[in-house]
């Protein structure tokens, strides 16, 4: 598999790729240099041939990438050539934001699934997912074959729930909770700070002369 030696900055990459290309095709602009690709996203063209060149040649020698073919790479790579079932575990201020954001479920990422443990939320409606009883984890993951989870809980619950969605079959977490998760190796993880952007931007103002 080539995405074994791939390094880690490259496969962070590839969305921001993948976004300028499904840009460009939605404009009906049909190919594209390394270069130009490179000044949308903010990096040298020879950086772009090489973290494309670990997945294949995509590109001509003096034309370019053609769009739609990049836009379908990309998508098999990132595997949104398929569609996948999230389950929200926390339905309150900040897992309904994720919910009714759109889009997601344009990238074939649909939050499907939601548990909370508040009963005044359990039984609701949050877009597409039903609420259920957080007593119902185990089940909902296992007969859903869900893989992805989004975790939006206090603090102090976060660890075992992480424990019991992998212990369930959940492959990767998208932890939007401030704590650091204790995972086994092969348990993809992502931890989300909004409040890490906000400081830097407050550093910057406090910083200036
Ligand atoms: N990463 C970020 O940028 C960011 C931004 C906002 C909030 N957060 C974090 O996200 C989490 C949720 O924040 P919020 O503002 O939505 O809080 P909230 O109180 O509005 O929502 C938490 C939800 O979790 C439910 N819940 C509590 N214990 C549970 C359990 N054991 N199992 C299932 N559901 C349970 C509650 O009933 C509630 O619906 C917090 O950990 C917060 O720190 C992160």
């Amino acid at each position: 598999m080539p995405e074994i030696r791939t390094p880690a900055t490259t496969i962070e990459r590839l969305p921001l790729y993948y976004r300028c290309v499904q840009k460009l095709a939605s404009k009906e602009v049909e190919v594209i240099s390394s270069q130009e690709l490179g000044e949308m996203i903010g990096i040298p063209s020879t950086q772009v041939r090489k973290d494309l060149s670990y997945y294949g040649e995509f590109g001509r020698r003096g034309v370019g990438y053609e769009v739609d073919n990049l836009v379908k790479n990309l998508e098999r790579i990132l595997g949104l050539n398929e569609s996948w079932d999230l389950v929200l575990v926390g339905a309150g201020n900040l897992g309904q934001a994720l919910v009714n954001y759109g889009g997601f479920k344009k990238l074939g990422l649909n939050i499907n699934y939601a548990l909370d443990i508040d009963e005044n939320k359990i039984g609701n409606k949050l877009g597409n997912a039903e609420i259920h009883d957080i007593d119902e984890l185990e089940e909902l993951v296992t007969e859903n074959n869900i893989n992805i989870a989004v975790l939006a809980v206090p603090d102090e619950d976060a660890q075992q729930i992480a424990d019991r969605l992998i212990e369930a079959g959940v492959k990767a977490i998208w932890n939007f909770v401030p704590v650091r998760l204790d995972v086994p190796d092969e348990i993809e993880v992502r931890n989300e700070d909004l409040s890490i952007g906000l400081i830097s931007l407050t550093y910057y103002l406090s910083n200036q002369n």
